[in-house]
C-alpha cells in the first residue's frame, strides 16, 4: 500500500527558487501541501503574500490556503533586509504578473503553523525557506509547538563556509538571527540545509535552454522568471547557472536520505560583525567549561560526504550519472569549480526526454540518490564539516 502523502505546510518569501520549489512541491505525490504561509526575505511580507496566492492561481491550487505572516522580525525591528536584488522588485524575475484574485485567510502564519501541529501531531513538516520569524513566533505562541510539528526542514545557515550575504551570514538567518536562534534551540526536530549544500545544487544555462522548450506544465514560466536569477549569479558568482536552494530543502524534506547530516546543536550569532553566523558544536570536543552551546537540543545539518575515490569503471558510471541528473533538475556544476575531475563540459545527452517538471518524482529521487553517492565519491569536498560522521549510514 503506497505510503500516505506527507503533510507539508512552506513558509516562503516567493522569490524564484521559492516558486521552484512550491511548483515542484505541487507535482509531488508524495506530499500534501497544506498551506503556504509567507514571510519578508526575498520581498517584504505583503508582497510575499500576493506572490504565494498568484503562483497557486498559476498551478490550479486556490484550494490551498495562505496565511500571512509577520511584516516584522521577532524583535520587531522594522529595518528587513529585502533581496529585491536577487529577485526583482516582484520578487519574480520583473515580469508584472496580474495581481491574485485570492486572498490570504484571516488567521496568521504563526496562528496556522499552531493550529496545523496541533491538529495533527507529529505528521505536519514545516519547510522553511525564508527568515524564522514565523516559526519562532509559533514557538513562542505555544509552548507544545516544538513537540507538535513533526519536522522543520529549514533552507538557511552557511556551515563552516562563507555566508551569501557577506562573508559570515547566509540570507535567511541573517534576515532575523533572533528567530533562527530561538528555532534552532527549541527542540524541535530540525533539519537545517544550507549553502554549504545548495552551492553544489545548479541549473545551468543548458539545463534552461532544455527547460525553455519543454511544454511541462511551468516550464514556459519559469524559464521566464529565471532570467533575472541567472543575470544575479552571472554578476555575483560569474557563473552561466543558479543555485537551487529552496528546491533542495524541499527535496530534503521529502527524502532525507538524499543528503547526510552532522548532528549538534546550532546557535546564531545575533549582533557585530558576524551577525547571522550560524556555528554547529558538533559534540565531538568536551569542553572544561560551560559553553552558549552546552545543553543545547541537536539538530541536524546537511552536509556532503567525503568518501572513497572510485576506479576508473565507476567513474564512467559516474559521468553518465552526472549527465542523466543535469536532465533531471540537479545538475552538480559546481563540482567544477572544487576538483578537477568534475571539470569536463559536459556532452549533451538525451537519456532522459522527458523535461524536470514531468520527470517521476520516484525516477528522479532515485537519480538524485545514485548522483548524489558518486559525486560525494568523485569529488572531495573542501567543507571542513564533510569528514564529519554520516549520520544516514552512506
Ligand atoms: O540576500 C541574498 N543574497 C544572495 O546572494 C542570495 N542568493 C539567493 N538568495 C535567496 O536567499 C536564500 C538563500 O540564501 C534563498 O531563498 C534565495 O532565494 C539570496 N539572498
Amino acid at each position: 500500500m503506497a505510503a500516505e502523502p506527507k503533510k507539508i505546510i512552506i513558509d516562503t518569501d516567493p522569490g524564484i527558487d521559492d516558486a521552484m520549489a512550491i511548483f515542484l512541491a505541487l507535482r509531488s505525490p508524495e506530499v500534501q501541501v497544506i498551506g503556504l504561509t509567507t514571510i519578508y526575505g526575498n520581498v517584504y511580507t505583503t508582497l510575499a503574500t500576493r506572490n504565494a496566492l498568484h503562483l497557486l492561481e498559476v498551478a490550479g491550487r486556490t484550494d490551498i490556503p495562505v496565511a500571512e505572516g509577520s511584516h516584522v522580525t521577532l524583535t520587531k525591528g522594522t529595518k528587513l533586509r529585502v533581496a529585491d536584488f536577487v529577485h526583482g522588485a516582484d520578487g519574480l524575475g520583473n515580469q508584472n504578473f496580474p495581481p491574485p484574485e485570492g486572498k490570504p485567510i484571516e488567521d496568521s502564519a504563526a496562528a496556522f503553523l499552531v493550529q496545523q501541529a496541533k491538529l495533527d501531531p507529529g505528521n505536519v513538516t514545516v519547510v522553511a525557506l525564508g527568515p524564522l520569524t514565523n516559526i519562532a513566533l509559533a514557538i513562542q505562541l505555544d509552548l507544545e509547538f516544538a513537540k507538535n510539528i513533526g519536522q522543520i526542514v529549514i533552507l538557511g545557515g552557511a556551515f563552516a563556509v562563507n555566508g551569501n550575504v557577506n562573508p559570515a551570514a547566509e540570507a535567511n538567518i541573517f534576515g532575523d538571527p533572533d528567530a533562527a536562534d530561538v528555532v534552532f534551540t527549541s527542540g524541535a526536530d530540525i533539519l537545517t540545509v544550507g549553502i554549504n549544500v545548495t552551492h553544489q545544487v545548479v541549473l545551468t544555462g543548458s539545463d534552461r535552454e532544455k527547460l525553455a522548450t519543454s511544454n511541462g506544465k511551468f516550464a514556459q514560466y519559469l524559464t521566464k522568471i529565471l532570467n533575472l536569477y541567472f543575470s544575479y549569479h552571472r554578476e555575483a558568482y560569474n557563473t552561466d547557472g543558479v543555485y537551487l536552494h529552496d528546491p533542495t530543502a524541499f527535496l530534503a524534506a521529502v527524502d532525507p536520505t538524499l543528503v547526510t547530516c552532522m548532528e549538534g546543536s546550532v546557535r546564531v550569532q545575533t549582533s557585530g560583525i558576524t551577525r547571522g553566523l550560524t556555528i554547529l558544536y558538533n559534540k565531538q570536543k568536551r569542553f572544561g567549561e560551560i559553553t552558549e552551546w552546552s545543553n543545547k537540543p541537536t539538530v541536524k545539518v546537511a552536509v556532503t560526504v567525503d568518501a572513497p575515490r572510485v576506479d576508473d569503471t565507476q567513474e564512467e558510471v559516474a559521468l553518465d550519472l552526472f549527465i542523466l541528473a543535469l536532465q533531471a533538475f540537479y545538475s552538480l556544476f559546481n563540482a567544477r569549480r572544487r576538483n578537477d575531475t568534475c571539470t569536463t563540459t559536459l556532452p549533451n545527452s538525451s537519456t532522459i526526454s522527458n523535461n524536470i517538471f514531468n520527470l517521476d518524482w520516484s525516477r528522479l529521487t532515485s537519480l538524485l540518490k545514485q548522483v548524489s553517492a558518486v559525486r560525494n565519491r568523485l569529488c572531495a569536498c573542501s567543507n571542513p564539516l564533510a569528514s564529519g560522521r554520516s549520520l544516514n549510514g552512506a
